[in-house]
């Protein structure tokens, strides 16, 4: 069950970034500006966000093997509608399509990790599923380049949305809601009660705690990613091409490398799993720093440490979803991920918007020439993010410890008995 969800979730990663090395040929292709290229990437996490409390409620109602489904369909459109576009709506309108799809894909493994797997091995999991589907963006990366200069922009795209119907076919075989049931349905819900489902799972201290981590943890390394990462490295460190596009592939390496480490701390020591965020928000804060303060280009070692401080915010984002399982029961379980998810990416727009808008600012009147001076001022946008988000990580941290105990939260549970 498991495997069939995860390469899903791979797929969704491939197809969510495999825009980001295709900028050039888009550019071209739909005769772009830069601010319309951005939009691709803007209005995909835009659905992506604004779609995950609905989805969350769609899979505690229709299961997840039904929401999956429709992800599959949807995302595998929307990939043949970008491969298939010749002008700029009708590819804007595919990226909508893609993330829709991409929206439907993670809480759904989320949910069938925690049906099918006992409680003590899901922190495991639950990282091992995060991390290993960031592999999917080393994928759009290297081979997708390959074969967008080898087979051209149509043929590209088309094969990489061929991989739906295959994944389909072994999820419509394979994947069952729960041992007992191939499809698993909640209760029918009114407005009223949708509210209140909601309304529940944010009453929980737990809920709020696991959304801040999500919001503190994961943004730089997206950011980084799918946006500014590779101009801000060439453009302000002073790195080649080559060392950049090696400095982001290391980022991928240590999410996937730090998952199971993390998972595992998350795992046996449940106490400690805001500690652990904490400490990994205070690791990118203190390795940014050393790289912005440092006078002209920072040394590689130095960038290799920040690159790895940063990518293992992606792992200590799960620690979010981990609080948000605990605190909630499982017929609530996707609608709190849901409610949590929406905040990395939240975050990861408002840096992706906040740093564009602070370099246009440093740097009027030009677009692709950003000097050092403006990407740091740009990139110091971060210290907000992470101050608001380690302001409230401690809030909630505090609330949970004092309301729920110690005893209960190494027992698994920080869910608080509300009327
Ligand atoms: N925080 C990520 C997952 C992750 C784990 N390790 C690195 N990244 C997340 O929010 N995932 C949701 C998704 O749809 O990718």
């Amino acid at each position: 069950m498991w495997g069939v969800g995860l390469a899903i979730y791979v797929t969704a990663v491939f197809h969510r970034t495999s825009l980001a090395v295709a900028g050039l040929e888009a550019t071209e292709r739909f005769d772009l500006s830069a601010s319309q290229l951005g939009a691709f990437t803007v209005v995909q996490l835009l659905v992506y966000a604004g779609m995950q409390i609905p989805v969350g409620l769609l899979i505690d109602r229709f299961g997840p093997r039904t929401v999956l489904t429709v992800g599959v369909i949807t995302i595998s459109t929307g990939q043949a509608g970008f491969a298939l576009a010749t002008t700029f709506s009708a590819a804007l309108g595919a990226r909508v399509f893609v993330g829709f799809g991409d929206a439907m894909t993670f809480i759904c493994v989320l949910r069938l990790v925690n049906t099918w797997f006992e409680p003590r091995r899901v922190p495991l999991l639950t990282q091992l599923t995060g991390s290993t589907g960031q592999i999917g963006s080393i994928v759009a990366a290297i081979p997708m380049t390959w074969a967008l200069s080898e087979l051209g922009w149509t043929t590209a795209y088309l094969i990489s949305a061929a991989t739906g119907p295959a994944l389909l076919i072994t999820l419509l075989l394979l994947v069952r809601d729960t041992p007992t049931e191939r499809h698993h349905r909640g209760h029918p819900m009114s407005r009223l009660t949708l509210m209140s489902t909601l309304r529940a799972s944010w009453a929980q201290p737990g809920t709020r705690l696991g959304f801040w981590v999500h919001f503190t943890t994961p943004f730089s390394a997206s950011m980084l990613v799918m946006l500014w990462g590779y101009p801000f490295l060439v453009l302000s460190e002073g790195v080649s091409e080559t060392v950049a596009g090696a400095l982001l592939s290391l980022i991928i390496v240590a999410v996937v490398a730090s998952g199971p480490v993390l998972g595992w701390i998350v795992g046996n020591h449940p106490w400690h799993r805001s500690t652990v965020a904490l400490t990994t928000v205070a690791g990118m804060v203190v390795t940014w720093s050393a790289v912005l303060l440092w006078p002209g280009d920072a040394p590689l070692w130095l960038l290799v440490l920040m690159v790895v401080a940063t990518g293992c915010g992606g792992p200590a984002s799960m620690i979010g979803f981990d609080v948000g399982r605990t605190s909630n029961p499982p017929d609530r379980m996707a609608s709190a991920s849901g409610i949590i998810n929406v905040a990395g990416f939240v975050a990861t727009l408002v840096a992706v918007f906040g740093i564009g808008a602070v370099l246009d600012l440093a740097t009027p009147g030009s677009s692709d020439d950003y000097s050092a001076g403006a990407f740091r001022l740009a990139m110091s946008v971060q210290y907000l993010l992470w101050g608001l988000g380690t302001l409230q990580i401690w809030r909630y941290r505090t609330i949970v410890r004092r309301t729920i105990g110690r005893e209960a939260v190494d027992g698994g549970s920080t869910m608080l008995p509300l009327p």
